[in-house]
């Protein structure tokens, strides 16, 4: 279980995040939805331990910046962060040898081969397209295959055939038990897709929507999304 508990963080004036709370079970997706600077990058990187901040954060109860719990996160950031002088496959090689993984290889080329990789094995990182930078970054995050998985606005820049292959990804993440949580600010992107929504405004978590809950409650999320960031910021549960 993923636990954030009161996490504030501030960027000298700028409160990025207000007093967080969330929770990801295991084998559910969460998404955190909000307007630009709303505070998701932010959460996402105090989740991955690389910022300062007030409060505390474990994953299955251990605490996030020690080296057990880093070694079951797994993190696809915004915008991907690519060795321009090492190819598709040695990024690969690189994060298998710092995770210090065996049996990869048919996993590697598994991941290569679903986000259309497998003929740019030999390409260098500044070669690449933002698109397959993209791609090869979600490659790098899995491999390891993490229990807990963090994407940063991930569909951004990727094709449609690549955008189902994440949407099956997250399904079989979450099949297979692990938590993962989405960032994103286009609503309909996560489709059927997520259990818990965390809608953010200002830094702050403005509702949590259940996807249980929504059946019964005539809204949809979009309603529900542009009634609170369009209107007063209030903490509620839905
Ligand atoms: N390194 C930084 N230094 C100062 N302020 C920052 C920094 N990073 C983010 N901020 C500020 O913190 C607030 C939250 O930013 P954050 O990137 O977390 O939002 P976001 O919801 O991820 O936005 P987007 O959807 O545009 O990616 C914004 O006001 C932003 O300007």
């Amino acid at each position: 279980m993923l636990e954030v508990v009161h996490v504030t963080k501030r960027y000298r004036k700028v409160l990025a995040n207000d007093d967080i709370n969330l929770t990801i079970e295991d084998g559910r997706i969460g998404v955190l939805l909000g307007p630009n600077g709303a505070g998701k990058s932010t959460i996402i990187k105090c989740i991955m331990g690389f910022l300062k901040y007030q409060g505390q954060i474990q994953v299955n109860g251990l605490e996030n910046k020690s080296i057990e719990a880093k070694k079951i996160m797994g993190y696809i950031p915004e915008i991907p962060s690519l060795y321009p002088n090492l190819t598709v496959d040695e990024h690969m090689e690189f994060i298998a040898r710092a995770y210090k993984l065996k049996d990869y290889k048919a996993y590697k080329d598994a991941l290569l081969e679903r986000f259309d990789l497998t003929d740019k094995k030999k390409k260098f990182g500044d070669e690449l397209s933002k698109g397959m930078q993209q791609k090869l970054s979600i490659c790098c995050g899995l491999l390891p295959r993490p229990r807990l998985v963090l994407f940063d606005e991930p569909m951004i820049g990727l094709d449609p055939h690549a955008i189902k292959e994440l949407k099956k990804v997250f399904e079989e993440l979450r099949d297979s038990g692990c938590m993962v949580l989405v960032s994103t600010h286009m609503i309909d992107s996560m489709e059927e897709l997520w259990d818990t929504t965390y809608i953010m405004k200002q830094g702050r978590v403005a509702a949590v929507v259940e996807r249980e809950n929504l059946k019964d409650n005539n809204k949809s999320l979009e309603d529900i999304f542009f009634e609170i960031t369009e209107g007063a910021a209030l903490e509620r549960e839905v």
